[in-house]
Protein backbone atom coordinates (compact mmCIF):
# COMPACT_ATOMS: atom_id res chain seq x y z
CA UNK A 1 0.00 0.00 0.00
CA UNK A 2 1.71 3.51 -1.04
CA UNK A 3 0.85 5.95 1.85
CA UNK A 4 0.57 10.12 1.02
CA UNK A 5 0.79 10.12 -2.51
CA UNK A 6 -0.23 13.16 -4.73
CA UNK A 7 -3.46 13.25 -6.75
CA UNK A 8 -1.62 12.93 -9.99
CA UNK A 9 -0.32 9.72 -8.85
CA UNK A 10 -3.86 8.57 -7.14
CA UNK A 11 -5.77 9.07 -10.80
CA UNK A 12 -2.78 7.24 -12.43
CA UNK A 13 -3.35 4.25 -10.16
CA UNK A 14 -6.74 4.16 -10.28
CA UNK A 15 -6.73 4.73 -13.88
CA UNK A 16 -4.43 1.42 -14.67
CA UNK A 17 -7.29 -0.72 -12.90
CA UNK A 18 -9.73 0.51 -14.69
CA UNK A 19 -11.19 -1.09 -18.02
CA UNK A 20 -14.20 0.27 -20.10
CA UNK A 21 -17.53 -1.88 -19.06
CA UNK A 22 -19.15 -4.13 -22.23
CA UNK A 23 -20.98 -2.40 -25.25
CA UNK A 24 -24.89 -2.80 -26.41
CA UNK A 25 -26.25 -2.26 -29.37
CA UNK A 26 -29.02 0.63 -29.20
CA UNK A 27 -31.50 2.08 -31.27
CA UNK A 28 -30.47 5.27 -32.43
CA UNK A 29 -33.12 7.34 -29.58
CA UNK A 30 -32.05 5.31 -27.19
CA UNK A 31 -28.54 6.94 -27.87
CA UNK A 32 -29.07 9.89 -26.87
CA UNK A 33 -26.45 11.27 -23.99
CA UNK A 34 -24.21 7.28 -24.29
CA UNK A 35 -21.01 6.74 -24.89
CA UNK A 36 -19.95 5.46 -28.39
CA UNK A 37 -18.45 2.04 -28.74
CA UNK A 38 -17.33 1.78 -32.25
CA UNK A 39 -16.11 4.58 -34.69
CA UNK A 40 -19.30 5.91 -37.08
CA UNK A 41 -18.20 6.71 -40.83
CA UNK A 42 -20.46 8.06 -43.31
CA UNK A 43 -22.29 5.80 -45.08
CA UNK A 44 -23.73 8.46 -48.03
CA UNK A 45 -22.70 11.75 -48.19
CA UNK A 46 -24.42 14.44 -46.82
CA UNK A 47 -26.08 16.39 -48.94
CA UNK A 48 -26.36 13.39 -51.04
CA UNK A 49 -26.61 15.15 -54.07
CA UNK A 50 -25.62 18.83 -54.98
CA UNK A 51 -28.57 21.33 -53.42
CA UNK A 52 -30.25 24.65 -54.14
CA UNK A 53 -29.66 26.31 -50.73
CA UNK A 54 -32.77 28.93 -51.96
CA UNK A 55 -35.31 28.83 -54.09
CA UNK A 56 -34.53 30.52 -57.17
CA UNK A 57 -33.26 29.76 -60.72
CA UNK A 58 -30.56 27.21 -61.59
CA UNK A 59 -28.56 28.57 -64.55
CA UNK A 60 -25.10 28.30 -66.67
CA UNK A 61 -22.81 31.18 -65.03
CA UNK A 62 -21.21 31.66 -68.16
CA UNK A 63 -24.54 32.79 -69.83
CA UNK A 64 -25.28 35.41 -67.38
CA UNK A 65 -21.56 36.98 -67.70
CA UNK A 66 -22.87 39.90 -69.64
CA UNK A 67 -25.69 40.59 -68.29
CA UNK A 68 -26.34 44.61 -66.48
CA UNK A 69 -29.15 46.61 -65.20
CA UNK A 70 -29.26 48.25 -68.94
CA UNK A 71 -29.00 44.98 -71.04
CA UNK A 72 -30.14 42.33 -68.83
CA UNK A 73 -30.20 38.68 -70.18
CA UNK A 74 -32.72 36.67 -71.14
CA UNK A 75 -32.98 32.78 -70.35
CA UNK A 76 -35.62 30.19 -71.38
CA UNK A 77 -37.48 28.41 -68.16
CA UNK A 78 -37.35 24.82 -69.34
CA UNK A 79 -38.82 22.73 -66.22
CA UNK A 80 -39.04 23.36 -62.48
CA UNK A 81 -37.64 21.20 -60.05
CA UNK A 82 -39.21 20.88 -56.33
CA UNK A 83 -37.44 19.47 -52.93
CA UNK A 84 -37.69 15.32 -53.12
CA UNK A 85 -37.83 15.34 -57.03
CA UNK A 86 -35.25 15.14 -59.37
CA UNK A 87 -34.29 15.48 -63.13
CA UNK A 88 -31.27 13.90 -65.02
CA UNK A 89 -31.47 16.62 -68.07
CA UNK A 90 -28.80 19.07 -68.66
CA UNK A 91 -29.37 22.87 -68.78
CA UNK A 92 -28.63 24.12 -71.60
CA UNK A 93 -26.85 27.22 -73.15
CA UNK A 94 -29.55 29.91 -72.06
CA UNK A 95 -31.55 28.01 -70.63
CA UNK A 96 -33.07 28.44 -66.25
CA UNK A 97 -34.37 25.71 -64.72
CA UNK A 98 -37.08 27.06 -61.68
CA UNK A 99 -35.89 25.38 -58.32
CA UNK A 100 -37.37 25.27 -54.56
CA UNK A 101 -34.54 25.05 -51.82
CA UNK A 102 -33.64 22.06 -50.91
CA UNK A 103 -33.80 20.28 -54.83
CA UNK A 104 -30.86 18.60 -56.37
CA UNK A 105 -29.15 20.99 -58.74
CA UNK A 106 -29.36 19.80 -62.48
CA UNK A 107 -26.43 19.02 -64.47
CA UNK A 108 -24.85 21.71 -66.67
CA UNK A 109 -26.34 24.68 -63.59
CA UNK A 110 -23.43 25.73 -61.97
CA UNK A 111 -25.16 29.00 -60.13
CA UNK A 112 -28.46 29.62 -58.19
CA UNK A 113 -30.38 33.12 -58.78
CA UNK A 114 -32.78 34.00 -56.55
CA UNK A 115 -36.49 34.80 -57.39
CA UNK A 116 -36.28 38.34 -55.94
CA UNK A 117 -33.37 38.86 -58.16
CA UNK A 118 -34.56 38.69 -61.89
CA UNK A 119 -38.00 39.40 -63.46
CA UNK A 120 -39.95 36.59 -64.77
CA UNK A 121 -42.50 37.18 -67.99
CA UNK A 122 -44.39 34.61 -70.70
CA UNK A 123 -41.89 31.41 -69.56
CA UNK A 124 -38.80 34.07 -69.80
CA UNK A 125 -36.82 35.59 -66.62
CA UNK A 126 -34.63 38.36 -67.12
CA UNK A 127 -31.15 38.69 -65.35
CA UNK A 128 -29.59 41.54 -64.43
CA UNK A 129 -25.89 40.80 -63.33
CA UNK A 130 -24.24 38.08 -63.23
CA UNK A 131 -22.57 35.78 -60.36
CA UNK A 132 -19.81 33.59 -60.21
CA UNK A 133 -19.45 30.13 -60.61
CA UNK A 134 -20.89 28.09 -57.49
CA UNK A 135 -22.58 31.27 -56.15
CA UNK A 136 -25.47 29.50 -53.83
CA UNK A 137 -24.67 26.48 -54.45
CA UNK A 138 -24.47 23.36 -52.13
CA UNK A 139 -22.27 20.64 -53.02
CA UNK A 140 -22.42 16.74 -52.93
CA UNK A 141 -20.92 15.73 -49.44
CA UNK A 142 -20.69 19.21 -48.30
CA UNK A 143 -21.50 18.43 -44.83
CA UNK A 144 -20.38 14.82 -44.48
CA UNK A 145 -18.43 12.87 -47.65
CA UNK A 146 -19.37 8.90 -47.95
CA UNK A 147 -16.27 7.39 -45.80
CA UNK A 148 -15.86 10.24 -43.81
CA UNK A 149 -15.13 9.39 -39.92
CA UNK A 150 -18.05 10.96 -38.21
CA UNK A 151 -18.03 10.29 -34.86
CA UNK A 152 -14.79 8.36 -32.94
CA UNK A 153 -15.76 5.80 -30.07
CA UNK A 154 -15.72 7.15 -26.63
CA UNK A 155 -17.27 10.27 -27.76
CA UNK A 156 -20.76 10.90 -26.30
CA UNK A 157 -23.51 11.17 -28.40
CA UNK A 158 -24.48 14.35 -27.89
CA UNK A 159 -28.30 15.94 -29.07
CA UNK A 160 -26.51 17.49 -32.36
CA UNK A 161 -24.39 13.61 -33.04
CA UNK A 162 -28.15 11.98 -33.14
CA UNK A 163 -29.72 14.75 -35.39
CA UNK A 164 -26.25 14.20 -38.12
CA UNK A 165 -26.43 10.08 -37.48
CA UNK A 166 -30.21 10.41 -38.48
CA UNK A 167 -29.54 12.33 -41.04
CA UNK A 168 -26.91 9.82 -42.29
CA UNK A 169 -29.71 6.87 -42.07
CA UNK A 170 -27.79 5.19 -38.85
CA UNK A 171 -30.37 3.58 -37.04
CA UNK A 172 -29.00 1.72 -33.97
CA UNK A 173 -25.19 1.76 -33.28
CA UNK A 174 -22.69 0.27 -30.45
CA UNK A 175 -22.08 2.27 -27.32
CA UNK A 176 -20.98 1.51 -23.78
CA UNK A 177 -22.93 -0.22 -20.95
CA UNK A 178 -23.93 2.03 -18.43
CA UNK A 179 -21.70 1.16 -15.42
CA UNK A 180 -23.43 0.89 -12.03
CA UNK A 181 -21.39 2.37 -9.41
CA UNK A 182 -22.76 1.54 -6.33
CA UNK A 183 -22.61 4.02 -3.04
CA UNK A 184 -22.22 3.28 0.86
CA UNK A 185 -22.05 5.75 3.97
CA UNK A 186 -20.84 4.61 6.88
CA UNK A 187 -21.05 5.57 10.46
CA UNK A 188 -22.55 4.96 13.37
CA UNK A 189 -23.97 8.34 13.37
CA UNK A 190 -26.30 8.10 10.20
CA UNK A 191 -29.33 7.96 9.79
CA UNK A 192 -31.12 8.11 6.78
CA UNK A 193 -33.09 11.24 5.89
CA UNK A 194 -36.47 9.00 5.96
CA UNK A 195 -35.75 8.73 9.56
CA UNK A 196 -36.06 10.63 12.61
CA UNK A 197 -32.61 12.01 14.32
CA UNK A 198 -32.08 11.31 18.07
CA UNK A 199 -29.38 12.76 19.73
CA UNK A 200 -26.08 13.09 18.16
CA UNK A 201 -27.13 11.50 14.62
CA UNK A 202 -27.33 13.64 11.53
CA UNK A 203 -28.84 12.75 8.01
CA UNK A 204 -26.84 10.61 5.41
CA UNK A 205 -25.89 13.61 2.63
CA UNK A 206 -23.06 12.00 1.06
CA UNK A 207 -24.68 9.21 -0.54
CA UNK A 208 -27.43 11.79 -1.93
CA UNK A 209 -24.50 14.11 -3.11
CA UNK A 210 -22.60 11.41 -4.66
CA UNK A 211 -25.75 9.41 -6.09
CA UNK A 212 -26.30 12.64 -7.48
CA UNK A 213 -22.99 13.18 -9.13
CA UNK A 214 -22.90 10.18 -10.51
CA UNK A 215 -26.03 10.16 -12.22
CA UNK A 216 -24.93 13.43 -14.32
CA UNK A 217 -22.25 11.38 -15.48
CA UNK A 218 -24.83 9.18 -17.26
CA UNK A 219 -23.52 5.97 -14.87
CA UNK A 220 -26.38 4.20 -12.70
CA UNK A 221 -25.69 5.39 -8.83
CA UNK A 222 -26.87 1.92 -6.71
CA UNK A 223 -27.76 3.66 -3.43
CA UNK A 224 -26.49 1.01 -0.40
CA UNK A 225 -27.82 2.73 2.49
CA UNK A 226 -25.19 2.87 5.62
CA UNK A 227 -23.23 0.67 7.37
CA UNK A 228 -22.20 0.88 10.98
CA UNK A 229 -18.71 1.04 12.07
CA UNK A 230 -17.87 -2.31 12.45
CA UNK A 231 -15.64 -3.65 9.94
CA UNK A 232 -16.99 -6.82 9.39
CA UNK A 233 -20.34 -5.33 8.66
CA UNK A 234 -18.86 -2.96 6.39
CA UNK A 235 -16.99 -5.55 4.33
CA UNK A 236 -20.29 -7.58 4.14
CA UNK A 237 -22.01 -4.45 2.67
CA UNK A 238 -19.45 -3.41 0.32
CA UNK A 239 -19.06 -7.24 -0.70
CA UNK A 240 -22.62 -7.13 -1.95
CA UNK A 241 -22.71 -4.14 -3.49
CA UNK A 242 -19.63 -5.61 -5.48
CA UNK A 243 -21.87 -8.05 -7.04
CA UNK A 244 -24.18 -5.72 -8.74
CA UNK A 245 -21.74 -3.28 -9.32
CA UNK A 246 -18.75 -1.93 -11.73
CA UNK A 247 -17.84 0.25 -8.87
CA UNK A 248 -17.98 0.71 -5.26
CA UNK A 249 -17.63 4.18 -3.68
CA UNK A 250 -18.19 4.53 0.37
CA UNK A 251 -17.22 7.72 2.58
CA UNK A 252 -16.33 8.03 6.69
CA UNK A 253 -14.42 5.82 8.51
CA UNK A 254 -10.97 6.22 6.39
CA UNK A 255 -9.08 8.53 8.81
CA UNK A 256 -6.79 7.58 11.75
CA UNK A 257 -9.16 7.22 14.35
CA UNK A 258 -10.71 4.20 16.72
CA UNK A 259 -13.74 3.74 14.52
CA UNK A 260 -12.34 4.05 11.25
CA UNK A 261 -12.94 0.83 9.99
CA UNK A 262 -12.38 1.04 6.09
CA UNK A 263 -8.47 -0.39 5.96
CA UNK A 264 -10.06 -2.98 8.39
CA UNK A 265 -12.77 -3.95 6.47
CA UNK A 266 -11.21 -4.29 3.27
CA UNK A 267 -8.47 -6.67 4.92
CA UNK A 268 -11.85 -8.84 5.68
CA UNK A 269 -12.71 -8.71 2.41
CA UNK A 270 -9.15 -9.72 1.01
CA UNK A 271 -9.56 -6.62 -1.12
CA UNK A 272 -5.66 -5.31 -2.10
CA UNK A 273 -5.16 -1.67 -1.05
CA UNK A 274 -3.14 0.24 -3.40
CA UNK A 275 -2.95 3.56 -1.33
CA UNK A 276 -4.02 5.62 1.33
CA UNK A 277 -3.93 9.22 2.15
CA UNK A 278 -3.77 11.52 -0.66
CA UNK A 279 -1.89 14.58 -0.65
CA UNK A 280 -4.61 17.14 -1.04
CA UNK A 281 -6.52 18.96 1.34
CA UNK A 282 -9.85 18.49 2.27
CA UNK A 283 -10.10 14.61 1.54
CA UNK A 284 -6.48 13.52 2.19
CA UNK A 285 -7.56 9.88 4.21
CA UNK A 286 -9.11 8.70 0.42
CA UNK A 287 -8.39 5.45 0.21
CA UNK A 288 -7.99 2.94 -3.20
CA UNK A 289 -8.60 -0.84 -3.23
CA UNK A 290 -9.34 -3.40 -5.80
CA UNK A 291 -10.97 -7.18 -5.43
CA UNK A 292 -11.70 -9.36 -8.11
CA UNK A 293 -10.79 -6.20 -11.07
CA UNK A 294 -13.21 -4.17 -9.80
CA UNK A 295 -12.40 -0.53 -7.71
CA UNK A 296 -13.35 0.54 -4.50
CA UNK A 297 -12.57 4.33 -3.69
CA UNK A 298 -13.59 5.57 -0.37
CA UNK A 299 -13.53 9.25 0.48
CA UNK A 300 -13.51 11.17 3.32
CA UNK A 301 -16.54 11.38 5.69
CA UNK A 302 -16.80 14.86 5.50
CA UNK A 303 -19.64 16.04 3.02
CA UNK A 304 -17.29 18.49 1.36
CA UNK A 305 -13.96 16.85 1.03
CA UNK A 306 -15.99 13.84 -0.07
CA UNK A 307 -17.52 15.42 -3.26
CA UNK A 308 -13.86 17.78 -3.82
CA UNK A 309 -12.64 14.11 -3.83
CA UNK A 310 -15.24 13.07 -6.19
CA UNK A 311 -13.95 15.82 -8.89
CA UNK A 312 -10.78 14.91 -8.41
CA UNK A 313 -10.61 10.86 -7.87
CA UNK A 314 -13.67 9.78 -8.23
CA UNK A 315 -15.09 11.23 -11.83
CA UNK A 316 -11.63 10.29 -14.07
CA UNK A 317 -12.61 6.75 -12.94
CA UNK A 318 -16.39 6.88 -13.55
CA UNK A 319 -15.24 8.56 -16.50
CA UNK A 320 -12.64 5.65 -17.45
CA UNK A 321 -15.64 2.86 -16.85
CA UNK A 322 -18.02 4.21 -19.14
CA UNK A 323 -15.63 4.21 -22.06
CA UNK A 324 -15.25 8.07 -22.11
CA UNK A 325 -12.08 8.95 -24.17
CA UNK A 326 -12.23 12.49 -22.78
CA UNK A 327 -12.28 13.11 -19.61
CA UNK A 328 -9.84 15.50 -18.32
CA UNK A 329 -11.32 18.90 -16.13
CA UNK A 330 -10.63 22.47 -17.96
CA UNK A 331 -7.72 24.10 -16.32
CA UNK A 332 -7.28 27.67 -16.54
CA UNK A 333 -5.50 30.46 -14.93
CA UNK A 334 -7.06 32.93 -12.78
CA UNK A 335 -7.48 36.46 -11.03
CA UNK A 336 -8.28 35.54 -7.08
CA UNK A 337 -10.54 38.31 -6.43
CA UNK A 338 -9.97 38.32 -2.61
CA UNK A 339 -7.54 37.35 0.33
CA UNK A 340 -7.14 33.82 1.64
CA UNK A 341 -5.16 34.51 4.66
CA UNK A 342 -4.60 31.06 5.63
CA UNK A 343 -1.42 29.57 4.55
CA UNK A 344 -1.09 25.79 3.70
CA UNK A 345 2.03 23.62 4.26
CA UNK A 346 -0.51 20.89 2.34
CA UNK A 347 -1.58 21.48 -1.58
CA UNK A 348 -5.25 22.69 -0.85
CA UNK A 349 -8.49 22.78 -2.97
CA UNK A 350 -10.61 25.82 -2.36
CA UNK A 351 -13.95 26.42 -3.20
CA UNK A 352 -14.52 29.03 -6.11
CA UNK A 353 -16.87 30.73 -8.08
CA UNK A 354 -14.68 31.13 -11.59
CA UNK A 355 -16.72 33.98 -14.25
CA UNK A 356 -15.55 36.12 -16.69
CA UNK A 357 -15.05 39.97 -16.80
CA UNK A 358 -13.33 42.51 -19.10
CA UNK A 359 -11.46 39.65 -20.95
CA UNK A 360 -10.30 37.73 -17.98
CA UNK A 361 -11.02 35.06 -15.99
CA UNK A 362 -11.96 36.33 -12.10
CA UNK A 363 -12.07 33.91 -9.14
CA UNK A 364 -13.80 34.48 -5.66
CA UNK A 365 -14.22 32.29 -2.49
CA UNK A 366 -18.01 30.47 -1.87
CA UNK A 367 -17.48 30.57 1.37
CA UNK A 368 -16.07 28.72 4.76
CA UNK A 369 -13.75 26.43 3.74
CA UNK A 370 -13.65 23.89 6.34
CA UNK A 371 -14.01 19.67 4.83
CA UNK A 372 -17.69 19.76 7.04
CA UNK A 373 -18.92 22.68 5.21
CA UNK A 374 -21.12 22.42 2.37
CA UNK A 375 -22.61 25.88 1.95
CA UNK A 376 -19.93 26.34 -0.44
CA UNK A 377 -20.50 23.90 -2.96
CA UNK A 378 -23.42 25.76 -3.82
CA UNK A 379 -22.42 28.19 -6.62
CA UNK A 380 -18.84 26.73 -6.31
CA UNK A 381 -18.08 26.06 -10.19
CA UNK A 382 -14.21 25.91 -9.50
CA UNK A 383 -11.54 24.68 -7.42
CA UNK A 384 -8.68 27.11 -6.73
CA UNK A 385 -5.33 24.77 -7.04
CA UNK A 386 -3.20 26.35 -4.19
CA UNK A 387 0.38 24.34 -4.26
CA UNK A 388 2.13 22.68 -1.09
CA UNK A 389 3.81 25.65 0.86
CA UNK A 390 2.03 28.39 -0.58
CA UNK A 391 1.91 31.33 2.05
CA UNK A 392 -1.37 33.61 2.31
CA UNK A 393 -2.88 34.50 -0.59
CA UNK A 394 -3.46 38.18 -1.71
CA UNK A 395 -6.45 39.58 -4.20
CA UNK A 396 -4.74 39.95 -7.36
CA UNK A 397 -2.75 36.55 -7.12
CA UNK A 398 -2.82 34.64 -10.34
CA UNK A 399 -4.15 30.71 -9.44
CA UNK A 400 -4.54 28.15 -11.35
CA UNK A 401 -8.32 27.16 -11.03
CA UNK A 402 -10.17 23.50 -12.20
CA UNK A 403 -13.19 23.90 -13.83
CA UNK A 404 -16.13 21.93 -12.25
CA UNK A 405 -19.19 22.24 -15.56
N1 LIG B 1 -6.45 12.32 14.66
C1 LIG B 1 -6.83 12.61 13.42
N2 LIG B 1 -8.09 12.81 13.18
C2 LIG B 1 -8.50 13.10 11.94
C3 LIG B 1 -7.56 13.17 10.90
C4 LIG B 1 -6.22 12.93 11.18
O1 LIG B 1 -5.35 12.97 10.29
N3 LIG B 1 -5.89 12.63 12.46
N4 LIG B 1 -7.99 13.52 9.66
C5 LIG B 1 -9.14 14.36 9.62
C6 LIG B 1 -9.56 14.53 8.28
S1 LIG B 1 -8.58 15.49 7.31
C7 LIG B 1 -10.70 14.04 7.81
S2 LIG B 1 -11.20 14.39 6.22
C8 LIG B 1 -11.58 13.20 8.58
C9 LIG B 1 -11.91 12.00 7.78
O2 LIG B 1 -12.67 11.20 8.53
P1 LIG B 1 -13.37 9.93 7.98
O3 LIG B 1 -13.27 9.83 6.52
O4 LIG B 1 -12.91 8.79 8.73
O5 LIG B 1 -14.87 10.27 8.19
P2 LIG B 1 -15.72 10.18 9.50
O6 LIG B 1 -14.87 10.37 10.68
O7 LIG B 1 -16.54 9.01 9.38
O8 LIG B 1 -16.60 11.49 9.28
C10 LIG B 1 -16.07 12.76 9.20
C11 LIG B 1 -17.20 13.77 9.39
O9 LIG B 1 -18.16 13.65 8.33
C12 LIG B 1 -19.45 13.30 8.83
N5 LIG B 1 -20.05 12.33 7.93
C13 LIG B 1 -19.58 11.10 7.69
N6 LIG B 1 -20.35 10.48 6.80
C14 LIG B 1 -21.33 11.31 6.46
C15 LIG B 1 -22.44 11.22 5.58
N7 LIG B 1 -22.67 10.11 4.86
N8 LIG B 1 -23.26 12.27 5.44
C16 LIG B 1 -23.03 13.40 6.17
N9 LIG B 1 -21.97 13.55 7.01
C17 LIG B 1 -21.15 12.52 7.17
C18 LIG B 1 -19.17 12.70 10.18
O10 LIG B 1 -20.27 12.76 11.00
C19 LIG B 1 -17.98 13.54 10.64
O11 LIG B 1 -18.45 14.78 11.13
O12 LIG B 1 -10.95 12.80 9.76
C20 LIG B 1 -10.29 13.85 10.47
N10 LIG B 1 -9.83 13.32 11.68
O1 LIG C 1 -8.49 15.91 4.50
MO1 LIG C 1 -9.89 16.30 5.54
O2 LIG C 1 -10.96 16.03 4.27
O3 LIG C 1 -9.51 17.94 5.17
O4 LIG C 1 -10.93 17.24 6.58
Amino acid sequence: MRELISLEEAVNLILACIKPVDEERVSLPAASGRILAENIFASVSLPPFPRSPLDGYAVRAVDIAAATPEKPVELRVVREISAGSYSEIEVKRNQAVKILTGAPIPPGADVIIRFEDVREARGKIQVFRPLPTNSNYCFAGEDFCKGEMVLSAGAVIKPEAIGILAGLGISEMRVYRQPRVAILSTGDELIDITENPGPGKIYNSNLYALAAFVGQTGAQPVPEGIAPDKPALIACKINQALQGADMVLTTGGVSVGDYDAMKVALDLLGADILFWRVNYRPGTPSLFAVKDGKVIICLSGNPAAALISYHLLVRPAVAKLQGLDNWQPVRSMAVLQEDFPKASGQRRFLRGYAYLEQGFLKVKLTGLQSPGVMKSMLGCNTLIDVPANSGALKAGDMVEVVLLH
